[in-house]
């Protein structure tokens, strides 16, 4: 697997309130092939996502992908790391499928009709073989996800890292794209807001306030994630007439789980 390496990586940023940390200076080697990080709205998990791959630039410290420092070679990281947005309107752009995975390919394929052939097996890998001639705009938004993977996934990077790239799907489209991601032979840095997800990585990080409040295995990250907010939520601190205080704090998760899955 890469290494993604965090060498007291941080970022600050100016705003009209005077220089606000987004990240503190962040310390990590990630060389798992499934890193989940999980965390409140806010809390910078897209900021250190996107340190991977350099759409965010460290302001103190570097983040390396195997070995090659992100701010010094942008594009010989991107050509390694493959960017998934939450929403694929951000990065389908062509009127058709086949055309949207043809862009992707136009640098790595040489010939159109090369090209053409291998943007349709890459569909097919996706289940999109009869969509290949179809209209970007008359995908559903799973098959939109869908395509956006595809895309990305066309040029073989290494690494890929998604940002809640199920946020703004249904359940049964969360399962696929989710079933997708976690089968990658690609190493996966995944931001998610859902925790069944995180709990099928290999190493979870819990963000908090711009640091790294939890790292280790995923059961005990996600119920260290669930317990640091449950006591936020406005629940009687009994729980419901008849329920044990454990059960009470599980109906919490239970209802962070659902408040979590909420675009
Ligand atoms: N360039 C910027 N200028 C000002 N504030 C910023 C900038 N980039 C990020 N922030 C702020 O830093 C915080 C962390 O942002 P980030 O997008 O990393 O959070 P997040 O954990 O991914 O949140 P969400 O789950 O809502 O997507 C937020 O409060 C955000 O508004």
């Amino acid at each position: 697997m890469p290494t993604l390496t965090f060498d007291a990586a941080g970022v600050t940023v100016d705003t009209p309130h005077g220089p606000k940390v987004v990240l503190e200076p962040t310390t990590l080697e990630l060389t798992e092939r499934r890193v989940a990080v999980v965390g409140a709205n806010g809390s910078g998990k897209s900021t250190l996502a996107r340190l991977v791959n350099g759409l965010v630039t460290a302001t103190t410290g570097r983040v390396l992908v195997d070995g090659v420092d992100v701010s010094k070679d942008p594009s010989r990281v991107r050509r390694r790391v493959g960017f998934v947005f939450t929403d694929p309107a951000a990065q389908v752009v062509m009127p058709t499928c086949v055309e949207d995975v043809e862009l992707s390919l136009r640098r790595h394929v040489k010939g159109a009709s090369a090209r053409r052939a291998r943007a349709i097996e890459v569909l097919a890998g996706f289940g999109l073989t009869d969509l290949a001639d179809t209209s970007v705009h008359a995908l559903s938004g799973g098959q939109r996800q869908m395509l956006a993977l595809a895309g990305v996934l066309a040029v073989e990077p290494a690494v890929v890292v998604a940002d809640e790239p199920t946020t703004l799907l249904d359940l049964a489209n969360t399962h696929l794209v989710g079933d997708v991601l976690l089968g990658l032979d690609q190493q996966l840095l995944l931001v998610t807001h859902d925790l069944e997800l995180a709990r099928r990585c290999d190493r979870v990080l819990v963000i908090e306030d711009g640091r790294v409040r939890y790292d280790g295995a995923p059961a005990a990250a996600v119920d260290d994630y669930v317990a640091s907010v449950a006591p936020r939520f406005d629940a009687p601190s009994t729980g419901s007439p008849g329920q044990t205080g454990a059960e009470g704090v599980k109906s919490w998760g239970e209802e962070l789980h659902r408040a979590a899955r909420r675009p």
